[in-house]
C-alpha cells in the first residue's frame, strides 16, 4: 500500500517529514495555517500535488480561526484571502499551490453569507476532498499511462512523483504502479536528484518499500545506460506545463530529455489537470524557484565546496515540449499538438468532484 503523506484526522493535518527520510519516519502535526505555510516553504511537503493539498488545509485552518472571530463578512473574506497569499508566497514553480488556494477561495467567497463556522466547515470539507480526490486523479493517470508501457521493461524516473508527492499512489510512479498492477514487470532505475536527493531519499525509499525493483543512480549515469540500451522509457511528473506542452519540472529533467531523444527513448510526462496551465503560451513565463546555495554546497550538516564559492541553485528547469512524447492525465494522453490536445483535455468534464 503506497504511502499517504498527509493525513488530517481530528481537525489535524499530519505530515511526514520528507526532509528526514529514509534515516527517519517522522510525521508533524499542524493546527495552523501558518506553520503549514513554513512547512510548505521548507520542503517538510513536497512534491507539487502534495503542496497544493497541504495549502488547503492550511486554507481550512485559516478559515477556523477566521469563524472564531465576530468579523463582518467582507472583513473576514478580506483576511482570508491575506492568508491564502501568504500561503501562495511559499514556492512560486508548481501551479497545483495556486490551483488549490484559488479553489478554496472560489468556495470562500460563494458561501461567505453562511453562518462563520458552518463557512469554516464547508472550506474544511472542500481541502479533504481536494486530498481525496487527487489520489482518485492519480490511478486514473495510472490506467491511461500504464497502456503506453510494454508488458516488461526498464523505466527511469527523476525526482519523486511518486505516492510522498502526492495524495497518495502517485503521478509518475503511480503509471509504473498501474503497469505491475496490470502484471508487466517494470523495474525502475531512479536518478538521485541532486542537490535535493529526492530520487536517492524519496523514490528509491518509497518503491522499495512497496516491493517495486528499484535500482539507483547517479544523475550523470542517465546516458551511460541509455546508451547501452538499458532504459526503455522515461517518465516524470511536473510542476507546471504550458497551454504549448512545455513541461517545468526538477531541475535535471531537460538533460534526461535530450539524452532520451538522443537515444529514440519516449520520454513521458504523467500530471494532473491541476499542473496545466493554459494562462501561459509557452515555457519560458514559468517562474523557476531559486533555492538556498547551502542546498548545493553541503550534503546534510556536511559542507563539500569551499567556503564563499559562488552558486547557482535553480530547483526547476523546462523541457521544451517538442522532447516529450506525450503528456499523461486523468482523461486521457495528449501528444503533439500539444496547444489543440491539452485544450481539449482541460475543457473534458470533471473525473469526480470538481476536478
Ligand atoms: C507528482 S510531483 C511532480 C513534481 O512536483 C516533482 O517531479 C518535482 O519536481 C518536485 O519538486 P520538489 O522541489 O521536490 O517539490
Amino acid at each position: 500500500m503506497a504511502i499517504k503523506p498527509i493525513l488530517f484526522e481530528d481537525g489535524i493535518c499530519r505530515m511526514i517529514d520528507q526532509r528526514l527520510l529514509p534515516a527517519e519516519e517522522l510525521w508533524r502535526d499542524y493546527r495552523d495555517d501558518g506553520a503549514i505555510a513554513e512547512a510548505i516553504r521548507t520542503m517538510v511537503v513536497r512534491g507539487a500535488p502534495a503542496i497544493g493539498i497541504a495549502a488547503a488545509y492550511g486554507a481550512a485552518f485559516a478559515a477556523a480561526a477566521l469563524a472564531s472571530q465576530s468579523l463582518p463578512v467582507a472583513e473576514r473574506l478580506h483576511q482570508f484571502r491575506q492568508r491564502c497569499q501568504h500561503l501562495a508566497a511559499t514556492r512560486p514553480t508548481a501551479v497545483n499551490l495556486f490551483w488549490a488556494l484559488a479553489r478554496m477561495e472560489r468556495l470562500a467567497e460563494a458561501t461567505s453569507a453562511l453562518a462563520p463556522l458552518d463557512w469554516a466547515a464547508g472550506l474544511r470539507q472542500e481541502a479533504c476532498r481536494i486530498d481525496a480526490e487527487d489520489e482518485l486523479i492519480n490511478r486514473a493517470m495510472g490506467r491511461h499511462g500504464q497502456a503506453l508501457l510494454s508488458q516488461q521493461g526498464t523505466v527511469l524516473t527523476h525526482c519523486n512523483a511518486g505516492a510522498l508527492a502526492t495524495g497518495g499512489y502517485g503521478t509518475a510512479l503511480g503509471v509504473i504502479r498501474a503497469a505491475i498492477e496490470a502484471g508487466k514487470q517494470i523495474d525502475v532505475v531512479a536518478d538521485e536528484t541532486r542537490p535535493f536527493w529526492q530520487g536517492a531519499r524519496l523514490t528509491a525509499w518509497e518503491l522499495q518499500r512497496d516491493g517495486i525493483d528499484v535500482t539507483l543512480i547517479c544523475d550523470n549515469m542517465a546516458g551511460y545506460l541509455m546508451q547501452q540500451g538499458r532504459i526503455d522509457a522515461v517518465i516524470v511528473g511536473a510542476d507546471r506545463i504550458s497551454a504549448n506542452g512545455d513541461v517545468a519540472n526538477k531541475i535535471g529533467t531537460y538533460s534526461v530529455a535530450v539524452l532520451a531523444q538522443a537515444h529514440g527513448i519516449p520520454f513521458y510526462v504523467a500530471a494532473p489537470r491541476s499542473t496545466i496551465d493554459l494562462s501561459l503560451a509557452d515555457g519560458s513565463a514559468i517562474p523557476i524557484e531559486e533555492r538556498d546555495p547551502r542546498e548545493v554546497t553541503h550534503c546534510g550538516n556536511q559542507q563539500l565546496a569551499p567556503a564563499g564559492v559562488a552558486v547557482y541553485n535553480p530547483a526547476f528547469d523546462v523541457t521544451p515540449a517538442r522532447l516529450v512524447s506525450a503528456i499523461i492525465t486523468e482523461v486521457g494522453v495528449a501528444r503533439a499538438d500539444y496547444r489543440t490536445q491539452l485544450a481539449e483535455l482541460m475543457a473534458r468534464p470533471p473525473l469526480c468532484g470538481h476536478v
